[in-house]
């Protein structure tokens, strides 16, 4: 039996070390204990990886990881992993989004306790120094506090519920969700982000991108109330690092309660050095009812993606599968097949690809659009070719990709067209389903037919003139070839004929083909 390649870049529970321990078809290797030059070598035979946040998949480690097919982040935040590398190199790239929530919930409400009742203080002056000395440590009561929360995701709405139990006002900023996903919970919700600034405590959890990143710098600081307490239990960056340690230095930011890092592991961070800050390393996930979650969710993940029979939780494919209705699929798949063929008939460099429909199709042009050219550039290309990186390939070509819907009603309930521009010339095959998974072509440029996308095909355009199916029978006879179907089509410029045959078509029939005097152009694809 052959094997699936799983490495596992970093500790996980060994709940799911088991899983993967345990399944016949699973090579597992565990490498989370060396060192990351050496894991470049382990991965070079990976089918798929699961990592956590202390594995960079960058472009070395994507450089290395030759086989890939997948990789599973075994938690929420994909920072660390390079998606676009992964989109090009066709890599489906996956994060397992909810298992860890609770637990980084959890350590936000202690990250905001520890920093309102001075536990770091108080804690070391009893235990290191022995010192009792309860005048020293009058804290603060969450009761009452403005608490703002950046961010009204999974962790975020979670965070502004358990402060409401605490009889916290709290507020949200979060542009990206509907007011009422707050509101409904009795959390107010503000789209100016200096509400947000006015707050006695401030905590968040965005993912760190382009936009986040920063997001809270000196200019921000500077609006907020003197004493200000700042909580990020999500990604380093998100708070200037720079303008956190001078304000907390000058006291301006009486505390914070910081888990992550830019760069991890922190060990000589100038935030370890103030005392007003409560530290953890990235602890956020570290639960052990959690991480046993995200374990056994990552190494199922991992498996099924492995077989390529599910990838949940995809991060970046171009079409997510679980939305597109059953009467779609045909679709998809006949226009793969369309543009497949035409790409066998005239394998010259591509310079557009177009794909136009009509009828409730078009709703889903895109999905179309992507998978036409998985089909027209794996003639070229193979394997090497999938719906994850066929789009990025195409633009790194220069080739052109459109839709469009027909103006005009041709009579079909749905049709789909492909149309194929080369340095040669122009070729469009136009398509439809009966019965809900009968596929057709109906025509091949501008020629009415009704062919099943299906087997080995000689297409021939021909002039219209007597003899001419005599003749191809009798030199497909010569080269032992039976003819299992033979279609004609009829326009004004001539005959277009699609031969369906039971043996492989070489070079050397073909060309035999070609020097028939009615013939203008001979191909032979497989579909
Ligand atoms: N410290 C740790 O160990 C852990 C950290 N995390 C991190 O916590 C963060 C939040 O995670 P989840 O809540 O699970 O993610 P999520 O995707 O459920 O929520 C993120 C929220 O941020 C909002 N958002 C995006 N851009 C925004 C912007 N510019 N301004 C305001 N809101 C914005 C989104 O609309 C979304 O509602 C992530 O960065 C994640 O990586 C998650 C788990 C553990
Ligand atoms: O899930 C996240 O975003 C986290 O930050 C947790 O990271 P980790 O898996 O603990 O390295």
């Amino acid at each position: 039996m052959s094997k699936h390649t799983i490495v596992v870049c970093d500790h996980i529970h060994e709940d799911g070390l088991d899983i993967l321990q345990n399944t016949d078809d699973v090579n597992y290797v565990y490498a989370a204990d060396i060192d990351k030059t050496e894991l470049l070598n382990v991965i070079k035979d990976a089918e798929v990886v699961i990592t956590r946040s202390s594995t960079d998949v960058d472009e070395k480690f994507l450089d290395a990881a030759q086989n890939l097919k997948a990789i599973i982040r075994a938690g929420v935040g994909y920072d660390n992993v390079d998606i676009e590398g992964c989109s090009k190199r066709g890599i489906i790239a996956m994060n397992v989004p909810t298992a860890n929530t609770i637990a980084a919930v959890e350590l936000t409400m202690a990250h905001m306790l520890s920093c309102m009742r001075k536990f770091p203080y108080a804690h070391n002056q009893l235990k290191q120094d022995r010192i009792w000395k309860r005048e020293d440590w009058y804290g603060n009561e969450l009761y009452g506090k403005k608490l703002g929360v950046i961010g009204f995701g999974n962790i975020g709405h979670r965070v502004a519920l358990r402060a409401k139990s605490f009889e916290m006002d709290v507020k949200t900023y979060d542009p990206y969700i509907p007011s009422t996903k707050a509101t409904d919970l009795g959390i107010s919700y503000t789209t100016n982000f200096d509400d947000i600034l006015d707050c006695d405590i401030i905590t968040i959890h965005t993912p760190k991108n382009q936009e986040t990143l920063d997001m809270i710098g000196e200019e921000q600081i500077a609006k907020m109330k003197d004493g200000v307490i700042l909580i990020n239990c999500a990604r380093g960056g998100l708070y200037n690092e720079d303008a956190l340690v001078n304000n907390l230095k000058s006291g301006k930011i009486a505390m914070a309660g910081i888990d992550v890092f830019i760069k991890e592991p922190a060990i000589d961070h100038p935030l370890l050095d103030l005392p007003n800050v409560t530290v953890t390393a990235h602890l956020g996930a570290n639960t052990k009812e959690s991480q046993k979650k995200i374990a056994t969710q990552a190494a199922e993940n991992a498996i099924e993606s492995a077989r390529g029979i599910a990838y949940p939780n995809a991060l970046n494919l171009p079409i997510d599968e679980s939305k597109i209705p059953s009467f779609v699929k045909p679709y998809i798949e006949l226009t793969q097949k369309m543009a497949f063929l035409i790409a066998q008939n005239d394998k010259s460099e591509i310079r557009s690809i177009n794909v136009s429909a009509e009828g409730e199709i078009s709703e889903y042009l895109d999905s179309l659009q992507t998978f036409a050219t998985v089909g027209a550039l794996s003639v070229a290309s193979g394997d090497e070719i999938n719906y994850v990186n066929a789009n990025f390939i195409a633009e790194e070509k220069g080739i052109e990709l459109t839709t469009s819907e027909f103006s005009a009603h041709s009579g079909y309930q749905n049709k789909v067209s492909v149309k194929i521009t080369t340095s040669n010339g122009v070729q469009t095959i136009c398509g439809t389903v009966f019965n809900e998974d009968v596929q057709r072509i109906i025509d091949i440029n501008n020629f009415s037919l009704d062919i099943e996308p299906k087997g080995k095909m000689i297409i021939m355009r021909n002039n219209d003139v007597p003899g001419v199916i005599g003749q191809v029978g009798s030199i497909l006879a010569q080269e032992n070839i039976n003819i299992a179907d033979f279609r004609l089509s009829r326009g004004k410029d001539g005959a277009l004929a699609v031969i369906l045959v039971d043996e492989k078509v070489c070079m050397n029939t073909v060309s035999k083909l070609e020097e028939l005097e009615a013939a203008i152009s001979v191909s032979y694809a497989e579909i």
